[in-house]
């Protein structure tokens, strides 16, 4: 017999108890080599309208470094927390990313800087930018958004930032190789141009570099190492702003999008995509509560994928619930 599955489906995990977590604002998520999820949140700090002056200096170093542990490891399963860590580091997180050795790496926007952490490390063992400095050269960041690593050549590739417009490569030590980007004109958006690069997805398998082009409400793909635009995946169903892309192994690509503004129909959701066709197969909202400012997003090679939200400062887990198989008699 030939055996027909149905159509590829997800649907939050109900039973998952990471909705009754405290968090703080939580601004990126990551699977660590255990599949453990490991949550980047801002306990006690908010970033909102006066946390930056018109020159994107931050306003609130007075508070101090968040106090919490703002990088915690969760059971995907059960939610318990296995360990914590990273207090009094950071001001304002935001991006999250593991490399192949067990290394968090991290942006906080605050700072305008990106650290090299080890799992259990109270130092950085890496920091690139000047902290408290914005800025746009080989050595200042401004408001970085996130870093991912090539697991082939360890190259590390930044996206920088809310008010920068490019995407930054260094050497496994963090020395500056290349940039490439630019702002986004007025009319339409060329290629290489962003709007807020908010969020990279590395892709081995394909040696592309997928970005969210945030405010441009698309994702933009690139060749590792040169940097050369491969390609855009956009669809109408996405909305004004596209927040965060992340690659499963096995060729899936995931996304969320932000709030409708007035008018819009599209909610905020979760979309799955053939990562080689760029066409949606599946899209996905919470059943508990609801999508407030979906942030950033997960996904194994089983297909669990979990998202993380700045505004309702929860996690969603979401798994496939393969539909009826069909049999061909
Ligand atoms: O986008 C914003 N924030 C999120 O991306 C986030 O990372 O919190 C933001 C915009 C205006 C004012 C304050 C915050």
């Amino acid at each position: 017999d030939k055996e027909h599955t149905g159509d590829f489906h997800i649907e939050e995990a109900v039973e998952w108890p990471g909705l009754d977590l405290k968090l703080g604002q939580v601004s990126g998520l990551a699977l660590d080599l255990e599949n453990n999820l490991v949550v980047f949140h801002r306990g006690d700090h908010v970033w909102d309208e006066n946390s930056f002056d018109s020159k994107f200096v931050y306003q609130q170093r007075g508070l101090g470094p968040i106090e919490q542990n703002t990088i915690l490891v969760l059971n995907p399963s059960t939610a318990k927390l296995l360990h914590s860590t990273g207090k009094s580091l950071f001001y304002l997180p935001h991006g999250l990313s593991i490399d192949k050795n067990g290394n968090y790496w991290v942006t906080d926007v605050a700072l305008h800087q990106v650290f090299k952490l080890g799992a259990d490390a109270k130092e950085p063992l890496l920091t690139l930018g000047v902290a408290l400095q914005p800025g746009s050269d080989k050595n200042h960041f401004c408001q970085p958004t996130d870093v991912a690593v090539d697991p082939i050549t360890g190259s590390v590739y930044v996206s920088d930032g809310y008010c920068n417009s490019r995407i930054i490569q260094f050497s496994p030590n963090g020395l500056y190789i290349m940039q490439w980007g630019e702002e986004t004109s007025l009319g339409r958006a060329r290629p290489g141009q962003f709007r807020i690069p908010h969020s990279l997805a590395l892709i081995p398998d394909f040696s592309q570099l997928c970005v969210a082009d945030r405010e441009n409400g698309r994702i933009q793909c690139f060749r590792l190492g040169t940097g050369e635009f491969v390609r855009e995946i956009k669809h109408k169903s996405f909305g004004r702003e596209l927040f965060a892309v992340s690659y499963a192994p096995g060729g899936l690509l995931f996304a969320v999008n932000g709030m409708p503004y007035p008018g819009e129909a599209e909610p905020a959701q979760g979309f799955v995509m053939n990562f080689s066709t760029g066409e949606i197969i599946d899209t996905f909202i919470p059943l508990r509560k609801r999508f407030e400012m979906p942030h950033d997003v997960v996904a194994s090679e089983d297909k669990t994928v979990f998202v993380g939200d700045v505004h309702a400062r929860t996690v969603w887990k979401f798994a496939s619930t393969e539909k009826s198989k069909a049999y061909d008699k």
